[in-house]
């Protein structure tokens, strides 16, 4: 599979040499402006159900750092919300810029968080996450915000394993993890259909945005730029901007499930 980076010689402006539906009809990220979403009162609550002993291990992949779950069994579920059926939690992730002025992927009438956090959920009526990945209801991503503010101590537990998986391919057992911990109290969404924001770009999402961010300190987010894009003993690149930005809507409807 052709390597492909946030630089810009391999960024999100050369993608589509290599993979073209990087100019598709349902591309991702995009700029929310709430003020055109459509309320939906037909959209069910989202209904979380994590259980924190399926988290596996945290992985440097060279793009994000990336914290896997077992996902052989129906114990950490999304239903509700947009989705019909259930979806299994996969791995959750993050985005985030090269100062607290940048970082996320999708913006909300064009203002930037300094991080965007994804948990990545695959249909289970797909075999398993590789088979749901292109399917056009494949996935189901919760985005969340972060804010610069106090400190989040649950978010700490992640950053503190951090000094383990410093270099591409680095991994490191991280096991009782409570993703449900990194979301606000608020459970407000904006649902759109997108894609994937990394190559293959796949069209397989539907996005569940929380208008609600969580906080994260400005020294937390420089922990998150000490990771490396690059592998051990090669010359160090440092970990940031790697977002997309967001791209044309295309006559795409956003709903919200609040008013
Ligand atoms: N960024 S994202 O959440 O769209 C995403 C996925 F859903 C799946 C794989 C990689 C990835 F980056
Ligand atoms: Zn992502």
């Amino acid at each position: 599979s052709h390597s492909w980076d946030y630089s810009t010689q391999g960024g999100p402006d050369k993608w589509a040499e290599h993979f073209p539906i990087a100019n598709g009809a349902r591309q991702s990220p995009i700029n929310i402006i709430p003020s055109q979403a459509q309320f939906d009162s037909s959209l069910k609550p989202l209904k979380i159900q994590y259980d924190p002993s399926r988290s596996k291990d945290i992985l440097n992949n060279g793009h994000t750092f990336q914290v896997t779950f077992l996902d052989d069994n129906d114990s950490t579920i999304l239903t509700g919300g947009p989705i019909t059926g259930t979806y299994r939690l996969k791995q959750f992730h993050c985005h985030w810029g090269g100062s607290d002025n940048n970082g996320s992927e999708h913006t909300v009438d064009g203002v930037k968080y300094p991080c965007e956090l994804h948990l990545v959920h695959w249909n289970t009526k797909y075999a398993n996450f590789n088979e749901a990945l292109n399917k056009s209801d494949g996935l189901a991503v919760i985005g969340v915000f972060l804010k610069i503010g106090s400190a989040n101590p649950r978010l700490q537990k992640v950053l503190d394993v951090f000094g383990a998986i410093k270099a591409k391919g680095q991994q490191t057992t991280f096991p009782n993890f409570d993703p449900k911990n990194l979301l606000p109290a608020s459970l407000n969404f904006w649902t759109y259909e997108g894609s994937l924001t990394t190559p293959p770009l796949y069209e397989s999402v539907t996005w569940i945005v929380l208008k609600d961010p969580i906080s994260v300190s400005s020294t937390q987010m420089q922990q998150f730029r000490k990771l490396l894009f690059t592998s051990a003993g090669e010359t160090p690149l440092c970990m940031c901007n790697n977002y997309r930005p967001p791209q044309p809507i295309k006559g795409r409807k956003v709903r919200a499930n609040f008013k």
